[in-house]
């Protein structure tokens, strides 16, 4: 059953007495050749990343050469986990009504980036502050594999807050929306990959979240169902929900998101509207 993960931090951005990362370039479009289009500016802030850094530590990792090993060994000293320093110093603002691409190589720090968001990860240095608890689609919506879609429906949604009366509320439109008609009362093992992802978009996105996260979500499932996932997405964002989207479509990413972020080696490269980060990406990389 998932858990409610805690966000890594809820204080108002402003009480720490350092700049508002939300007064960053983005608010002057004349200073940057690559600004985002302009936000209202009454729109909230809704997650504020200010100078983030991750670093894993994987125990056991050290490149151990035979003599090194036998120090160690007559020393009794412990191996030293090797570090990988996956966010270096990421800082914006993602502020209500926004859709927000993220795209980067394997490995630049894309999923790390929505888990510390989330709240699933915790920083080195920097700090995260949301408004509300933003979903992580796929984490947060781990379901059961010996348990029936039906049985997962329930319990998804109540592991992601859902009060049991909303839960029963929602269910058909959750079924519906899955399109997983019958085999709802089968067993997840017996689902295809995409019948599983098309069941987790559904739960997550039962209940209008404040900052709803994607990673790759949508580049599953048929055409049908990523028409469909696109158009619950823009719902969502008529409903004034803040949407990050992680995926390497970059026609996607395009046609979802406004702003898109653009992360190489753990750092923000570029910042701006999508057409203009996209097309420095495709650029690079294609
Ligand atoms: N659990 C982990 N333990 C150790 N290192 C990790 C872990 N998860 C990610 N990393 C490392 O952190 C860095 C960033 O990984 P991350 O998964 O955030 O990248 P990504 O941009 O989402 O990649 P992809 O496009 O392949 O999904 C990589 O160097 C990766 O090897």
């Amino acid at each position: 059953m998932p858990s409610d993960p805690e966000p890594a931090a809820r204080e108002d951005p402003g009480t720490d007495g350092r700049e508002d990362p939300g007064t960053d370039r983005r608010e002057d479009p004349g200073t940057d050749e690559h600004a985002a289009p302009p936000v209202p500016p009454d729109a909230d802030p809704m997650v504020v990343v200010d100078q983030l850094h991750v670093t894993y530590r994987v125990l056991g990792a050290e490149t151990d050469t035979g003599a090194s090993r036998v120090r160690r060994l007559l020393h009794r000293s412990r191996p030293r986990p090797r570090e990988v320093h996956a966010l270096r110093g990421v800082s914006f603002v993602l502020r209500r009504g926004e859709a927000v691409g993220i795209v980067g190589t394997n490995g630049s720090g894309k999923t790390t980036l929505l888990r510390s968001i989330a709240g699933l990860l915790p920083s080195d240095r920097g700090q995260v502050f949301t408004c509300g608890q933003p979903v992580l689609l796929g984490v947060n919506a781990a379901l059961m594999n010996d348990l029936t879609g039906e049985r997962n429906i329930i319990l998804g949604c109540l592991a992601m807050g859902m009060p049991l009366r909303e839960v029963r509320e929602k269910y058909d439109d959750v079924v519906e929306f899955s399109g997983l008609g019958k085999f709802v009362d089968m067993p997840m093992r017996t689902y295809s990959t995409g019948m599983a992802q098309r069941l987790r978009f559904a739960i997550a996105t039962a209940q209008t979240s404040e900052v709803l996260m994607i990673d790759e979500a949508l580049a599953t499932g048929d055409a049908r169902f990523r028409r469909r996932s696109e158009e619950r997405l823009k719902e969502m964002r008529e409903q004034a929900a803040t949407v990050v989207l992680v995926s390497h479509s970059l026609g996607t990413i395009e046609e979802t998101c406004d702003r898109t972020i653009w992360l190489d080696h753990g750092q923000i490269r570029m910042d701006g509207p999508s057409a203009e980060v996209v097309a420095a990406y495709r650029d690079e990389h294609e």
